[in-house]
């Protein structure tokens, strides 16, 4: 797997993820490993596009799950082919949602992979609307919980404040957290 920054790759086909992915949960998992699929199945390379730091942690302070060497390699055992690390910063954060979409063409996506809820762009503006108006887009259900709860970063973090480890790991599909005594 190869690790670029933003605006350093240019692909002449790929299959495209896109998310802050903190902490690689089941959810974030299974939308990873379906991108792969169908980047195999298309005989073209898979691209994970993600942030550093994760933009809840720039703008909410949030807790970091996973930092950005952790979620690097973690990515690399799922057999992706390149990953970008945009630098979550006050510049990148205020680009308009047709700037980032600009900013994907030069991966030529023959598809774009999402979960439920995906936005982007200043303001959170641009939505899977948006990115299907340019490049052929699907969403992925979304993964729950045997509780039948959504799976998100943000549950996870909750979970961790009230020192529940064992689920937390439970939704993440690995030990990833110790249980606190
Ligand atoms: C160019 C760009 C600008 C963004 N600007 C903001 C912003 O102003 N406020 C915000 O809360 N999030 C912003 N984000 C983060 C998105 O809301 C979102 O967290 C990100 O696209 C990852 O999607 P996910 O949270 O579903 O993983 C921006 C994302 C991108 C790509
Ligand atoms: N449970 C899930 N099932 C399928 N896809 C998911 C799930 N949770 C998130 N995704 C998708 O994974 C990508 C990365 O999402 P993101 O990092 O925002 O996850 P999150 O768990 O919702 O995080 P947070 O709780 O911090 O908002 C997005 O495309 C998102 O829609």
């Amino acid at each position: 797997m190869k690790v670029f920054r933003n605006n350093e790759l240019m692909l002449e086909q790929s299959v495209v993820t896109i998310g802050a992915f903190d902490g690689i949960h089941r959810g974030h998992q299974a939308l990873i490993e379906r991108a792969v699929n169908r980047a195999k199945e298309l005989a073209v390379p898979s691209v994970v596009y993600t942030f550093n730091p994760p933009p809840r942690a720039f703008f909410q302070n949030q807790m970091v799950l996973t930092n950005v060497g952790e979620k690097i390699s973690f990515i690399k055992k799922m057999k992706v082919d390149y990953v970008i690390i945009a630098d979550f910063n006050e510049h990148y954060a205020s680009r308009s949602p047709e700037a980032f979409l600009q900013e994907l063409k030069v991966l030529n996506p023959q598809e774009a992979w999402v979960g439920p809820d995906f936005n982007f762009g200043k303001g959170k503006r641009g939505t899977a609307a948006d990115l299907s108006a340019m490049f052929q887009t699907f969403t992925h259900p979304p993964i729950k919980c045997s509780k039948g709860e959504t799976i998100s970063s943000t549950r996870i973090r909750n979970l961790l404040c009230k020192q529940e480890a064992q689920l937390a790991n439970e939704l993440l599909g690995r030990n990833l957290f110790k249980k606190i005594l």
